[in-house]
């Protein structure tokens, strides 16, 4: 064939994939509707991994290598995902870390809801006014977040996806400040922890609010030239403001672990991990016995937090977390002999690891 034959050849063929893509992607499309419709997680890691078995052993017999059809479907799915539309509230102002994390997690096209407080989020997935809800839970250098913590084991909300999200602080002013101005600084406590050995060689006066995106627009809407509020760089574009000053966290390896919750959790991954609440029966020895059926049965304990149960002083629950599904086999034999050894025993959910964003 000459080059101009081989080139309409190619032409050809784009017409065809282009359609077909087109068409997979209404599909996808429409099955998000359906998964939306009974409450279900828009993101099957499990399944995609199928999908990508199946195009690897399809493009093996048409000559290609599994690489090349990886790194295609990789961007196919990608898209897929971004069709199925999801509702996730969030707490926080627009440009929150929540709301980042939520974009990032369901990505770009989902429709995302700002709540006044955490509350609030587990009200509106628990109502059906959205599918999901992105709470923060733990951060790497201030750790857990009690109130989320709380929240879980009053809820019968269940954890369907986790995500670590990296957290890059800004100092951020309305655009007529100057850093030498500054003289108070509003933010979440979380972040203003997080940030205090800057914050304090500045001797600026630390003002705590209930969301980071918040206070940025606060101080817009207060027009303060003295204050200043610490917050992403994407809230400080949302709001028009200025950057007095770019990654200021005293830990550059700062990232916010949170929590997609939904009325169900997912399906297995193959690669998940499951959360589970409980209290231990007094007696000596209980928290023990709870943690060597684990480490018998080779399951990997990947978090361990206690919180006071406030029914009674010094009583506390524990929040565990560990490798597995709890419709994998392994921890399904385990888990009647670990409710044995408690007094309350609840599963938060089964869900994929988390992938780390911003790496
Ligand atoms: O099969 C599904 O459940 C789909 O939503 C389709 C699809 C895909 O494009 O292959 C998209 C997103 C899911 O995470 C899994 C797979």
């Amino acid at each position: 064939m000459s080059l101009d034959e081989l080139r309409h050849r190619i032409d050809q063929l784009d017409e065809n994939i282009v359609k077909l893509l087109a068409e997979r992607l209404a599909v996808a499309e429409a099955i998000g509707h359906e998964k939306s419709a009974s409450g279900n997680a828009p993101i099957d890691p499990g399944r995609e991994r199928k999908v990508l078995d199946h195009a690897i052993s399809t493009a093996a017999a048409g000559g290609m290598s599994a690489d090349e059809i990886t790194e295609i479907y990789g961007s196919v799915i990608k898209l897929a995902r971004q069709r199925q539309e999801t509702s996730v509230a969030f707490q926080g102002e627009a440009g929150a870390y929540s709301e980042a994390a939520a974009l990032a997690y369901f990505g770009p096209r989902s429709v995302t809801r700002s709540c006044e407080s955490l509350e609030e989020v587990f009200r509106q997935v628990a109502n059906g006014i959205v599918q999901f809800g992105m709470i923060p839970i733990e951060n790497s250098v201030e750790g857990s977040i009690s109130r989320s913590y709380d929240l879980m084991l009053e809820s019968n909300l269940m954890v369907s996806g986790e995500l670590n999200l990296r957290v890059n602080h800004c100092l951020i002013g309305n655009p007529g400040s100057t850093l030498d101005g500054i003289k108070r600084v509003y933010s979440h406590p979380q972040a203003l922890g997080q940030t205090g050995h800057f914050l304090r060689q500045l001797h600026l006066e630390l003002i705590p609010a209930s969301d980071t995106a918040g206070s940025v627009k606060l101080i817009k809407e207060k027009g303060f030239t003295d204050a200043a509020a610490v917050a992403s760089e994407r809230a400080a574009a949302i709001y028009g403001m200025k950057i007095l000053a770019r990654d200021i966290m005293d830990n550059p390896n700062n990232f916010t672990r949170f929590f997609a919750l939904g009325l169900h959790d997912a399906p297995p991954s193959g690669d998940d991990k499951t959360s589970v609440v409980f209290a231990v029966k007094h007696k000596p020895g209980a928290l023990y016995e709870f943690l060597r059926i684990l480490a018998e049965r080779q399951i990997n304990l990947t978090k361990i937090e206690s919180r006071p149960t406030r029914k009674k002083a010094w009583e506390y629950n524990f929040y565990l977390d560990f490798e597995g599904h709890r419709q994998d086999e392994r921890i399904k034999a385990a888990l009647p002999a670990l409710e044995e050894q408690t007094l309350f025993f609840k599963i938060l959910g089964s869900y994929p690891k988390a992938r780390t964003e911003g790496k």
